[in-house]
């Protein structure tokens, strides 16, 4: 990993959508377990910010101005992203409290209707 890292921070151009996103993060908020990310972008993602991987589904969309039926929509739950904030400084138990306000006021979960 620490080769691609060096060669994103040296200016190679890259390009990423959902999990490629994900891996263009500074930071995971809420990591698997030994989950890397190659970085580049100064931001914080939180996987499946809109709900569980296993909620994603497909649906019939009508969309204005296409003709001929429903379309087949397909809705991923995606990660969610934050800019970076400078480290906190305060106690462990404040920082775990602004942790939580941030997920709370950030990534709210939309109703997607099927
Ligand atoms: N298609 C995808 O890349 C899914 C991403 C995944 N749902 C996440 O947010 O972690």
């Amino acid at each position: 990993m620490e080769p691609l890292r060096a060669r994103v921070r040296d200016g190679l151009p890259v390009y990423g959508t959902c999990a490629g996103m994900i891996m263009l993060a500074d930071k995971i908020l809420d990591p698997r377990s030994g989950q890397e990310t190659v970085g580049g972008i100064d931001m914080i993602v939180r996987r499946n910010a809109f709900g569980r991987q296993n909620e994603s589904f497909e649906a019939a969309v009508d969309l204005e101005g296409v003709t001929g039926g429903p379309v087949e929509g397909v809705f991923i739950r995606a990660p969610g992203w934050s800019p970076s904030a400078p480290e906190p400084r305060c106690s462990p138990s404040t920082t775990a409290m602004s942790s939580r306000s941030a997920r709370a006021t950030r990534w709210p979960r939309p109703s997607i209707r099927n």
